[in-house]
């Protein structure tokens, strides 16, 4: 092929153009991105070559070579990876196909400051070589093709890029970057050298540098023909605990995720017995955009035997913790594994097990730890010896699970109708609001707090904590001091269908069934609430007749005080308030058809005897009761219309 010339897609010219512009923050990361790349290949290789060892040519042992030319003002990146042919390369350099950075394009504000942070927390993979660089020249040789179909791509990282045939022996990929006239700092071994140690000494293979000697006559260094490693090449989680430091833990993490925050926790093992694989998960600080996508993958990098095999391997993981980020490696697996494969394998069911109880292990701790360490006095009056040590650690884990809870929480629910063997574990993790406590509480907090005789944990499901608040139907339980627990994520209701009791103890919504406080209403109360349900009956009849195309039935209820009529539905029916949630989303709901509950005490009520207007009184009842809970009338104007009609 002679030189051709064209021209980027627009969006790599619009992001080249960011990364050029913008003010970066730390241009050190071109290295992590192209080494990274580079470790990339070489993992592409040694899978392509599990079935065709051809491929490894003469050069089986795998390597990236750092290197840097102060005349020229070059640094370059190479590896003996898979290399690209002349279409890859037009592919892969010049038109962006990762979702992950069309996702952060779709998100660029404009504002130079913000976007560049963005950058910061996706990494721009290859054109982060454009911070440092002003012409990036890329040589490279896919493996398994001849050494006369190399190819050259050249760019300034404007417009477009140039690319042509070269004769190349070596198989695999050099990055020459031509380095601005700011970017003098990369011209020394030792700069380059500490930012792989920061970044890239996780990377499984040999990160090598040439050696460098004082030379006294010239009174400078110079580079020997000498090459050695810069890194441990050890992959990190095949290293023990003992051997990795917490920084190196979080750079790992770094790179795996694109987080640019820390994670909050992660745990580490190798796990031992029928099935052999070792795990190191992260639990992230922040919620990824998309965690809502269910489609999403999960964030774990599957390896067999240090071999990398595939990104996202979602049968690792149960779909409710789609957001943990980690690696597994196991020692059982077949090297070709597919998606497919992996779906019905008994090891890998083994280990999906085995992630799902250390993630929620993880997440035990950390709600253990959540509140500030408590006063370590004893009842005694003895008071437990706790090291600075402990009570350091404990200081840093407080808070953290409130921080999970906030970002991860919802998804967590999830769990409930996806995990039944854990079930019980992840109803001990969720949090809720509640009418009589600040903050979050969990149900064994609730529990602990139940009045004597209370059978039963009491929620109320609504579109915000304000609406559940005000709702009527909580209107007894405050009276009575009963603590209810406000559930407004839209999971909830579904959710909860799965979780009938908790430590033995039903759980009730307050606006499903009759309610039956049970032994916390007094006799006279339940006496006065019959004989005013048998004066009540032939006003009642008149209800339903009024309201046979709206309510289901109407009855006398006590669970009112202030508010003459509530909603309620049957144990079993969607809620009026999921039904409608449904209907939003375009999704098929059923017709459910509430019942009308009225407060035989009430004055509104009272009046209903005897009035002229009973039907237009009843259509308001009902419709009142309806928007008192989020909702609309069917028919907004008539009810206009009717109250208009008793207010003249
Ligand atoms: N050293 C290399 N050897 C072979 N192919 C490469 C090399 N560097 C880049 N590529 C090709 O160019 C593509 C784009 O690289 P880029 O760094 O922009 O994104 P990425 O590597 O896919 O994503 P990320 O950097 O987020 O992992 C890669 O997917 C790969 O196909």
């Amino acid at each position: 092929m002679s030189k051709q010339t064209l021209s980027f897609q627009a969006e790599v010219a619009q992001l080249l153009h960011l990364v050029t512009h913008s003010l970066y923050s730390n241009p050190d990361i071109f290295l992590r991105e192209l080494v990274s790349n580079a470790s990339d290949a070489c993992d592409k290789l040694r899978f392509e070559a599990l079935n065709n060892a051809a491929l490894f040519e003469d050069a089986p042992n795998l390597e990236v070579r750092v290197a840097f030319d102060r005349e020229a003002r070059t640094v370059t990146i190479t590896d003996n990876g898979i290399g690209m042919s002349a279409q890859e390369a037009i592919d892969h350099l010049g038109t962006i196909a990762k979702s992950g950075t069309k996702d952060f394009m779709s998100r660029l504000s404009g504002d130079q400051k913000q976007d560049a942070q963005l950058i910061g927390q996706f990494g721009v993979g290859f054109y982060s070589g454009f911070i440092v660089a002003d012409k990036i020249i890329v040589e490279s040789r896919r493996a398994g093709l001849p050494a006369a179909e190399g190819v050259r791509w050249t760019s300034g990282g404007t417009g477009d890029f140039e690319v042509e045939t070269i004769e190349r022996p070596a198989r695999g990929t050099s990055v020459i970057l031509h380095l601005r006239d700011d970017a003098s700092d990369y011209l020394d071994r030792w700069k380059l050298k500490s930012i792989i140690g920061k970044y890239s000494d996780h990377i499984s293979l040999p990160i090598l540098m040439q050696k460098e000697e004082w030379d006294a006559e010239k009174s400078e260094q110079v580079l020997k023909d000498e090459w050695e490693a810069v890194n441990s090449a050890n992959a990190l989680w095949a290293r023990s605990k003992k051997e990795v430091s917490d920084e190196q833990y979080a750079e790992f993490y770094r790179n795996l995720s694109y987080d640019s925050q820390a994670p909050l926790a992660w745990s580490h093992n190798r796990v031992e017995g029928s099935t052999e694989y070792t795990q190191l998960l992260y639990i992230p600080a922040k919620a990824p955009h998309d965690l809502w996508n269910r489609d999403r993958k999960a964030g774990i990098k599957l390896y067999v035997r240090r071999v990398f095999i595939m990104d996202e391997a979602e049968a690792l993981m149960p779909s409710y913790l789609r957001w943990v980020k980690g690696v597994v490696d196991s020692a059982d697996l077949p090297l070709n594994v597919s998606r497919e494969l992996l779906q019905e394998s008994r090891d890998v069911k083994a280990i999906r097990e085995g992630n799902t109880r250390r993630v929620l292990a993880m997440l035990e701790d950390l709600a253990k730890k959540d509140g500030v360490p408590a006063a370590t006095e004893g009842a005694d009056g003895v008071t437990d010896v706790v090291s600075e040590e402990e009570k350091a650690a404990a200081a840093r884990d407080a808070g953290k699970y409130t921080a999970f809870y906030a970002e991860f929480g919802a998804v967590l629910k999830e769990g409930l109708g996806e995990d039944f063997a854990n079930r019980d574990k992840i109803a001990r993790l969720l949090r809720f609001a509640s009418t009589q406590a600040d903050g979050l509480t969990a149900l064994a907090d609730y529990k602990a707090r139940m009045k004597e005789g209370q059978q039963a944990i009491y929620y109320i499901t609504a579109d915000n904590r304000a609406a559940a608040r005000n709702s009527p139907q909580l209107e007894v339980f405050r009276k009575k001091g009963i603590e209810v627990l406000l559930m407004t994520d839209r999971v909830d209701e579904w959710a909860l269908s799965f979780l009938t009791e908790f430590d033995g103890t039903p759980l009730q919504s307050v606006a499903k069934g009759a309610v039956d406080l049970g032994s916390l209403q007094d006799e006279e109360e339940k006496k006065a609430a019959e004989a005013a349900a048998e004066t009540f009956k032939p006003v009642l009849e008149r209800l339903k007749e009024s309201l046979k195309d709206k309510a289901k039935d109407v009855r006398v209820t006590s669970r009112l005080v202030d508010s003459p009529a509530c909603l309620v539905v049957e144990d079993g029916d969607y809620s009026t308030q999921l039904a409608r949630m449904l209907k939003q989303a375009g999704q098929p709901a059923p017709e459910v058809r509430p019942i009308l509950e009225v407060n035989a005490g009430h004055a509104l009520v009272k009046k209903l005897e005897g009035s002229a207007h009973f039907d237009d009184l009843a259509h308001i009842l009902f419709d009142q009761a309806l928007l008192a809970e989020g909702g609309l009338p069917d028919d907004p104007a008539a009810y206009v219309k009717r109250v208009n009609a008793l207010l003249a």
